[in-house]
């Protein structure tokens, strides 16, 4: 069978990280051991320069046809002054919405390797593997009413609405449950019920949800707290599950615990096995076209992919393991360089994940 994969590379660094990720998956193909038909479009401020809109009808149509979709990173400064509705980042928000990628998993892991370059000591990081569920197309990105509007006395107000349905919150807490189920049994969901009313639902309805999983521990926590115990003892998490705006900040706090944001991938998902999968950080538009941005996430993304979408774990594992062995070897981009290691660029860490891939 042969999967249709759309590749949306989108701006900054966004090109030279898929380019990597791509050739993982061209490995898996030149063995025979996959069947992919790649399909390229844009997204994002390359498809507003290309196309005028930031999810052009023309990548829309691909991605409701594609088995999985694989996306690099969208923004740039230079389109922080258009209206908005045509902004990059509304591009993404919009494909997320359109496809009802309502679950994103994050996955902050510690690679052994890497323990020196997380922001904490090795002995607090040691064997850290947290699943972060994020709730995707909901809460305070998507909530009508908003804008900037002008006040009777001639002042502007910036305004967002927070908002999350029974359902909504529902269908991600049950997640959050199922993921918990599959590992340690531990749940801990992440809101500030103590001040916002959207919370305070939140906390009720993963309180049902949670009594038909009497296996799972569930605790609660407000999310100023969690942000400090994420980076004071982060082994006491195993799955957390949050909103759109928690889950979006505290995924990249939890990165730096596993050596830098541009290790960690995730997967955006429905009901239907047609994921979109993506590293969380970015297109850090401060280091685009230099040749040095970790590829990682990306790569890491894949394995994702082959995972929840194509339903291949054997091949997801093969990518964890290469990268894992790639990094054994020593060698680092500059972002979890440190001392003793041998510093590359980023078409030189997708060629070590190849050739660690082939040996
Ligand atoms: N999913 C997406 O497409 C996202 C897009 N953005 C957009 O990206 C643009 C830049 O946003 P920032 O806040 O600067 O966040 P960012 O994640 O792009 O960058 C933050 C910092 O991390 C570094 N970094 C990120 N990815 C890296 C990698 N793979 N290797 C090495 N270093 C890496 C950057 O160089 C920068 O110093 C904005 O337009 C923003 O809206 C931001 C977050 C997510
Ligand atoms: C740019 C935003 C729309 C998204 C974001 O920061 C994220 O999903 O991590
Ligand atoms: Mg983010």
């Amino acid at each position: 069978m042969t999967h249709k994969i759309l590749v949306l590379p989108g701006d900054g660094i966004g090109p030279e990280i898929v380019a990597e990720a791509v050739k993982v998956l061209n490995v898996f193909t030149a063995e025979g051991n996959l069947s992919v038909a790649l399909e390229y479009a844009n997204i994002g401020g390359i498809a507003y320069d290309k196309e005028g809109q930031p999810y052009p009808d023309s990548t829309r149509a691909l991605a409701q046809k594609a088995d999985a979709i694989l996306l690099g990173a969208v923004g740039g400064p230079q389109y922080d002054t258009l209206d908005r509705p045509l902004r990059p980042e509304r591009g993404l928000l919009a494909i997320r919405a359109d496809l009802g990628l309502f679950a994103n998993l994050r996955p902050a892991i510690l690679y052994e390797e890497l323990a020196s370059a997380s922001t904490l000591k090795p002995e607090v990081v040691a064997g850290l593997d947290i699943m972060i569920v994020r709730e995707l197309t909901g809460g305070i990105y998507f909530g009508q009413p908003r804008g900037i509007r002008v006040l009777e006395n001639g002042e502007r107000q910036g305004f967002n609405s927070a908002t999350y349905t029974e359902s909504e919150i529902e269908r991600i807490a049950r997640v959050g449950f199922e993921t918990a189920m599959k590992r340690n049994k531990r749940l801990c969901s992440v809101d500030k019920a103590n001040v916002l009313e959207v919370c305070e639902l939140w906390r009720e309805i993963v309180e049902k949800v949670g009594k038909e999983y009497p296996e799972v521990e569930l605790s609660h926590m407000y999310v100023d707290n969690a942000a400090m115990q994420l980076v004071r003892a982060p082994k006491q998490f195993d799955v957390i599950v949050t909103s759109n705006l928690f889950g979006d900040v505290l995924s990249d706090a939890a990165a730096m615990l596993t050596g830098s944001i541009g290790m960690l991938p995730s997967a955006s998902l429905n009901s239907s096995a047609c994921g979109l999968y993506e590293p969380i950080h970015g297109s850090a538009p401060d280091i685009a076209g230099q040749g040095i941005a970790n590829p990682l996430a990306t790569i890491l993304s894949v394995a994702m992919l082959l995972r929840y979408s194509l339903n291949r774990p054997e091949l997801a594992e093969r990518v964890e393991a290469a990268v894992e062995k790639v990094l054994a070897s020593g060698v680092r981009t500059g972002d979890i360089y440190t001392e003793g290691c041998r510093k590359i660029g980023t078409v030189a860490m997708g060629d070590a994940v190849v050739a660690a891939l082939q040996g």
